[in-house]
């Protein structure tokens, strides 16, 4: 039996995927030989030896130690694009409280709910402190155009937007997902200058920490309207709450409040919302269960965050799985172990990725025999070793 540990409540249809004759699913497992998490901080995290793979039931990673992992011989997972049309529904959400003072005008009528016959008067004498700008004919600058900017782009162009998109790192495939009505922004400075709003959809890494800051918000228009859904440290708190006080951002939209950003009255704090929708957390939760179980009963690989993608379609020979630095040499002598010991190898398939530490190998043999894991754990270089009957 497979051994997979929750670290949080994951969509039942997604556990289905985990048959009951194969996977003890629990979150008091210990020694598990898959993870399943959303949001948990696994920084800490103690890593079991029997531990084969993490599954992000979402996009981001920033709570998994993710090089680490892959030093250890860990796959991590995420679940791209599945929980993204939920973000950009938030995101279209959040440009709207931003502009029109939606929150403002309903907290300020449930000070006069008790008015009685009175309330329709006070509402059409009251109701001018709460105008905002439309967003048509506006300008809405989008940095990152994976799976959630794009959609946003696309939508935001069907407002009457005129939209910015801003990637350096988009791929050809994503390319063709963007609507051709974005003006592509050749640097960020160009979203900076001439965006109405701007709404965040990058990855946090080491690169992107506080990308907006006091700097980058003195390049932007007086009175812009700042969304990050995306993770909190892509923007410096002290800057936005200083940027907010001086006017010059109108409106701050987070998914992730804080100490400093939950007080001020011009941030809009929302409680990490942008994948709860029932169908985001079914759809997460059925690709990660998924990514789990051809990992963990056939050694296949598709959509790690750590490793490179490698699918070898079944047969019924015994397959080894082989977890290796990406350095020369690596495959020769893995085969040369295996064929040591006189074993024919039936199909093979190497996977690497430019510029990432680990590389991947599954050879699919004419037998198993004793001491071939040995064999080839001996070879320097090898992370880690796996055979599957
Ligand atoms: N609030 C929530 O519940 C959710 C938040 N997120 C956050 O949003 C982020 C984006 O999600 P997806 O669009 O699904 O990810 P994605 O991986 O599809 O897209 C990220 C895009 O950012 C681009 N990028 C990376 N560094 C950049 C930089 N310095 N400047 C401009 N572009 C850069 C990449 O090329 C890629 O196209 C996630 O990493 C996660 O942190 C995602 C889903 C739900
Ligand atoms: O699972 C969640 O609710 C959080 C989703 C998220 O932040 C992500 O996918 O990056």
């Amino acid at each position: 039996m497979y051994k997979v540990k929750t670290l949080n409540s994951i969509a039942p249809v997604g556990l289905d995927n985990l048959e009951k004759t194969k996977y003890i699913v629990s979150d008091e497992i210990d020694a598990p030989d898959a993870v399943l998490v959303r949001s948990a901080n696994m920084l800490k995290y103690e890593f079991n030896p029997e531990l084969l793979c993490i599954a992000r039931a979402g996009a981001g990673t920033n709570n998994i130690p993710v090089d680490q992992c892959g030093e250890q011989g860990i796959v991590v997972f995420n679940t791209p694009g599945a929980n993204a049309g939920a973000v950009k529904e938030l995101v279209l959400c959040a440009l709207l409280l931003s502009s029109r003072d939606i929150i403002g005008g309903i907290d300020w009528v449930r000070t006069i709910a008790e008015k009685g016959d009175e309330i329709g008067a006070l509402v059409e004498k009251g109701k001018a402190a709460f105008v905002g700008p439309e967003l048509f004919g506006k300008t809405l600058g989008v940095i990152g155009l994976g799976a959630v900017g794009a959609k946003i782009a696309h939508d935001a162009v069907a407002l009457g937007m005129t939209v910015y998109g801003y990637d350096p790192y988009l791929s050809v495939e994503a390319a063709w997902r963007i609507s051709s009505n974005v003006i592509h922004a050749k640097d960020i400075e160009t979203i900076y200058k001439n965006c109405d709003y701007i709404t965040i959809h990058v990855p946090y890494l080491e690169s992107t920490h506080h990308l907006i800051d006091g700097c980058a918000m003195a390049m932007m228009k007086s009175g812009v309207r700042i969304i990050n859904l995306a993770r909190a440290e892509l923007v410096c708190d002290d800057d936005i709450v200083e940027a907010i006080e001086s006017g010059k951002v109108a409106c701050y939209v987070t998914d992730f409040p804080n100490a400093k950003t939950a007080r001020s009255p011009k941030v809009i704090a929302i409680p990490h919302l942008g994948a709860s929708t029932p169908e985001s957390e079914d759809n997460c939760a059925v690709m990660a269960a998924m990514e789990i179980v051809d990992y963990l009963e056939n050694g296949n690989i598709t959509n790690s965050v750590n490793m490179p993608s490698a699918v070898l379609p079944r047969t019924n020979d015994p397959r080894i799985c082989v977890i290796h630095k990406n350095i020369p040499d690596m495959i020769a002598k893995i085969t040369s172990a295996v064929s040591s010991l006189g074993i024919n190898i039936e199909n093979m398939v190497n996977a690497s990725t430019k510029g990432r530490m680990q590389a991947y190998t599954i050879i699919d043999v004419q037998a198993l025999a004793p001491g071939l894991e040995e064999k080839i754990k001996a070879v320097e270089g090898v992370i880690r070793v796996r055979s599957i009957c």
